[in-house]
């Protein structure tokens, strides 16, 4: 990948909180069948960060991502975007915000198939009614390296390829924002590579705020930092991840898990 990120708008205000939970509490069901999927988690994510979201499987960690992204509705606290608390919105004005203020990159790539890649990058823009502003878009995408592939269907594109495209699409309304989930876990250790290099890249060099949900310690690791869910609540805070370090952290919660925690 070309990786001329240089050229490319600077951090505004780095270190300005771009989203806050406050408290979040999600609960499915009730009775015999009442799970509590997150219990009362807060966290700050602030300009130009990058945040790995980890814990093992069922530790609340797509739904604290969908309560923050305004996918899904805490039961009680509250999610903010900027100074915009979502619980306060219509639908309406949510589908505005995720358009405009959120990117997303999902692990299924979630590409229009009849869309050339050009057309895919370009949708939120189309669907904020926005002109898209071209120069960032040719920055992107020769930074993503798919400058020859834009009149390309996902069909025609490796799946890096596609990701890339998805990544593209994310940014392309320079939102407050961006969502990963599991971004790397239908790609090859090289492709996920190249994209997890353009996350971190584009979180130092671009000052994009990202949050990114995935189960891989070597890709917690481009992280700035990683917050780990257990039992829906946040049990622990690790700076400047490495992999290792995240694997003792995952191996600590299997044994806690196996034992029984408190
Ligand atoms: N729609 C739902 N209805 C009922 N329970 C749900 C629903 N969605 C999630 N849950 C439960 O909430 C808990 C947290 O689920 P969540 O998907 O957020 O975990 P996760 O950490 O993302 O898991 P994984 O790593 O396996 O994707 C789990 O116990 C799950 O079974």
């Amino acid at each position: 990948m070309n990786q001329r990120t240089d050229a490319l708008s600077s951090p505004e205000r780095p270190g300005a909180v771009v989203a806050a939970a406050d408290g979040l509490t999600k609960v499915y069901g009730e009775g015999e069948t009442r799970v509590v999927a997150l219990a009362g988690v807060s966290a700050r994510f602030l300009r130009g960060e990058f945040t790995a979201i980890m814990g093992p499987s069922g530790s609340g960690k797509s739904t604290f991502m969908h309560c923050l992204a305004g996918l899904d509705t805490p039961t009680s606290g509250t999610a903010r975007i900027g100074d915009t608390d979502l619980g306060s919105l219509n639908d309406v004005q949510l589908t505005k915000v995720r358009r405009e203020r959120i990117g997303f990159v999902f692990q299924a790539f979630n590409l229009l198939p009849t869309l050339t890649a050009w057309e895919n990058i370009t949708l939120p823009c189309d669907l904020a009614g926005h002109t898209p502003d071209q120069a960032w878009l040719s920055d992107l995408i020769n930074i993503l390296g798919l400058a020859d592939r834009l009149g390309h269907r996902p069909a025609q594109l490796s799946g890096g390829q596609q990701q890339r495209v998805a990544c593209a699409r994310a940014l392309a309304t320079r939102p407050a924002i961006v969502f990963a989930d599991e971004p790397t876990g239908n790609l090859d250790s090289r492709a996920g590579a190249e994209i997890l290099s353009f996350l971190r890249s584009s979180a130092k060099e671009l000052g994009q705020t990202i949050v990114m949900v995935t189960h891989d310690p070597v890709a917690a690791a481009h992280a700035d930092r990683a917050l780990f869910l257990a039992d829906g609540s946040l049990v622990h805070e690790m700076p400047d991840p490495t992999a290792a370090g995240v694997l003792e952290q995952m191996k600590a919660f299997d044994v806690s898990q196996r034992v029984g925690r408190p």
